[in-house]
């Protein structure tokens, strides 16, 4: 796998830092989850592949023994708020002082500097910072965040690991390690480019709501079949456009031009009409094999029985049956190789991790005792 022998050592957060290091696992890395103490269950529910060390970080030796892990390791993730690091010790000129080749992912929120650095946050947030907010939603209606999809995920927890990866193809040309600093609003943003750079071909000129993409055109939207369902209609091309307007057996000579937005209400309504006579299933059949681009809306549980995805095995079920999308994108020599075991409990593999970064069992006994690290070795063979 790409990252085969790189190992990384995630601080335990929220949503984006367990995401970024599932990627990084799924592509080969070794991902050590850095956990609290104390704590009875795991909040990550990206911990695919992960090992996992619970580790009291507010004890002077437990920031000795994260050093440790540290100086043996390519990469550490950390999600927490501006200064959190620096607080315990374990700050980036702490760590690379002594690993100069360790590349230091700080995945924030609002970044290193700036007068929100510090404040606390959540995609909603970011997202609305980042502009993007405020171009999401129906017209007439208030803003609308697309699940937490564009700030945790696509700018934060991808755009980390992109981060990551071409610091450590840097790396193996100066042998040096850096800083990342990955803000969720920057990410987020950054993901939206198209989104600055097609105003001026006037995509964006109505309001929110009313544009080509933005759920304003009547060809591409999403409409309600007979039986409950929806399907998602994406045909601007005019030649597209030409094949939609068959599939649903309407007469071209009878509607307004694709392009009059001021008929697009009135197109819509048409569209409406004519996708509640039929179920998904016969538009599916009507549509599928056409340029017409228009595709059934499935769900996270009819994804797997759709041919498409059947053929390319898109989605994979794991050990316990659960199902889900197997690692994008699809490496020719290299793939991924996801894990599909079951997920670490919290602290299941600190004696092990320990053992493999150099500490006598005697020493771990000893941490045990004191509280300082917590094992689950027991509890995961049950
Ligand atoms: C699924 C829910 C998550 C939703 C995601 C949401 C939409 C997001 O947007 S995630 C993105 C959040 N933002 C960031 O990550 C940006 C960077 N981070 C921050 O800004 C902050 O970390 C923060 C705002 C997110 C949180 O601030 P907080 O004050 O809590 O923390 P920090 O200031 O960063 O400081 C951390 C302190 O912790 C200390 N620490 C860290 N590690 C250790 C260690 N190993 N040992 C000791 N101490 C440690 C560190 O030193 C800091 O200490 P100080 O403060 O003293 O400096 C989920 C959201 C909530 C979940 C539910 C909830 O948890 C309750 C249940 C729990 C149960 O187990 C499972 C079910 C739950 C219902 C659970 C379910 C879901 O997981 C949630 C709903």
């Amino acid at each position: 796998m790409a990252l085969a022998g790189i190992r990384v050592i995630e601080l335990a957060g929220l949503a984006p830092a367990p995401f970024c290091g599932m990627l990084l696992a799924d592509f080969g890395a070794k991902v050590i989850r850095v956990d609290r103490t104390k704590v009875s269950m795991a909040v990550d529910t990206q911990a695919r592949g992960k090992q996992s060390v619970a580790l009291n970080l507010k004890k002077p030796q437990g920031v000795v023994i994260l050093k440790r892990l540290c100086l043996q390791s390519d990469v550490i993730i950390e999600p927490f708020r501006k200064g959190v690091m620096e607080k315990l010790g374990l700050g980036p000129e702490d760590l690379l002082k002594e690993n100069p080749r360790l590349i230091y992912a700080r995945l924030t929120g609002y970044g290193q500097s700036g007068s929100y650095a510090k404040s606390a946050g959540h995609d909603i947030n970011y997202l609305a910072i980042s502009g993007l907010l405020s171009m999401l939603g129906r017209s007439q209606e208030k803003p609308y965040a697309p699940l937490n999809l564009v700030a945790d995920f696509a700018g934060g927890g991808l755009m980390c690991a992109f981060g990551i990866v071409l610091a450590l193809l840097e790396r193996t040309r100066s042998g040096k390690g850096q800083v990342i600093d990955a803000s969720m609003v920057e990410g987020a943003a950054y993901v939206g480019s198209f989104m600055w750079k097609s105003q001026n071909i006037g995509l964006w000129n109505r309001a929110r709501g009313e544009n080509m993409l933005d759920g304003g055109a009547p060809f591409y939207e999403t409409y309600r079949t007979l039986d409950g369902q929806h399907m998602a209609v994406g045909a601007i091309e005019p030649q597209f456009y030409q094949q939609l307007i068959q599939g649903l057996g309407l007469d071209p000579d009878d509607l307004p031009d694709q392009m009059s937005v001021s008929d697009w209400p009135e197109l819509k309504k048409i569209f409406t009409e004519v996708f509640a006579t039929k179920t998904l299933a016969e538009w599916s059949q009507i549509f599928d094999g056409t340029d017409a681009c228009v595709t059934p809306v499935l769900s996270l549980d009819t994804v797997l029985t759709h041919p498409h995805n059947q053929e390319r095995g898109s989605f994979l079920r794991d050990d316990r049956g659960e199902l889900s999308p197997r690692p994008a994108p699809v490496l020719s020599r290299t793939p991924a190789g996801p894990s599909l075991s079951r997920d670490p409990l919290i602290g299941e593999h600190t004696r092990s991790v320990l053992m493999e970064y150099g500490f006598k069992s005697a020493d771990i006994e000893q941490l045990l005792s004191d509280g300082i690290v917590e094992c689950n070795e027991a509890k995961a063979r049950l």
